[in-house]
């Protein structure tokens, strides 16, 4: 907690002249103890935030405490009558050069360097926006809905692993850290929701390419109930791979005989890796 005068997010709401449009991905936090604390899930891991990426910024309740602790923010905002709120409201914090407004969509606009990113997302766009920031291998806090983040957090054998959760653990340590019930919102979600920190670590199993290793996993889980083998061979169509077999026959029988939800993070890697060395021209 910390003593510092942040605005009142139902003042915020007000001045906006904004209620929160689902449709629109639009949930404002209301509640000062929830929004105070999320800050804090990167400042234990990271006590010199020089510069916070959010994602939908809506009012800017967060966006106020992330100035609080941040060198600099750059806050994406879709909608363009929030995103005109944001530079009225903080016009000073834009003149000392602390704070960008991006008016855009999170998925389309050219994302700047960050050293973290902290966010309370519009939940339509939770696995896209992930998986384009996961990759920057930055600490990321970020409200999502319960079952996401359990999914995310999943570990190999469990009902909720599968691809979000190779992705995830491949890149970071996942933990959930704080669920957030509905009233913290307005309006309230329709279901509950939780944040998520991604703690990013260098994995000893290096990919040699990202979008190479999404695209093998994605492939792989479209047919979680076959064996890794026969997953291989069926797919080979969609993870671009030209040669299945020879990837096949260098992974080994003990990986070929699992299916896709008991295969680690590090055997995925593996995969991607024989892939660009065996199986790719
Ligand atoms: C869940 S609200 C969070 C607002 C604010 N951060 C808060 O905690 O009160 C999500 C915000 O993201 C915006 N948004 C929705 N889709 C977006 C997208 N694709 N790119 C950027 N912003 C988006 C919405 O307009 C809304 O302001």
């Amino acid at each position: 907690m910390t003593d510092t005068d942040y605005r009142d997010p139902d003042a915020l709401l007000a001045r906006a002249g904004v209620g929160g449009n689902p449709d629109r991905d639009q949930h404002f936090l209301i509640d000062d103890r929830v929004l105070d604390r999320v800050p804090t899930y990167a400042t234990e891991i990271d006590a010199d935030l020089r510069h916070v990426l959010e994602v939908g910024a809506g009012t800017g309740a967060l966006t106020d405490r992330l100035l609080a602790v941040a060198d600099r923010v750059t806050a994406i905002e879709r909608d363009p009558e929030l995103a005109a709120f944001l530079r009225e409201e903080f016009a000073a914090e834009i003149d000392a050069g602390r704070l960008t407004v991006l008016e855009g969509d999170a998925l389309e606009v050219e994302l700047p360097e960050f050293t973290a990113s902290i966010s309370n997302l519009p939940y339509g766009i939770s696995s896209e926006i992930v998986f384009r920031l996961l990759p920057r291998g930055v600490p990321l806090v970020l409200m999502f809905q319960r079952e996401f983040a359990d999914r995310m957090a999943a570990d190999p054998g469990s009902d909720d692993y599968g691809r979000l959760s190779v992705t995830a653990g491949h890149y970071a340590d996942v933990e959930v850290v704080e669920p957030v019930p509905k009233e913290a919102f307005r309006p309230p979600p329709a279901v509950e929701s939780a944040i998520v920190r991604t703690t990013p670590r260098e994995p000893d199993y290096a990919v040699p390419d990202d979008e190479a290793f999404m695209d093998l996993v994605r492939a792989i889980f479209t047919q979680r109930r076959k064996t890794i083998r026969n997953a291989i061979r069926n797919t080979a169509h969609i993870s671009g791979l030209s040669d299945p077999e020879a990837v096949v026959d260098a992974a080994g029988e003990d990986l070929m005989r699992k299916r896709a939800g008991d295969v680690t993070p590090e055997e995925f890697a593996k995969l991607a890796r024989l892939a660009a060395e065996v199986g790719d021209p």
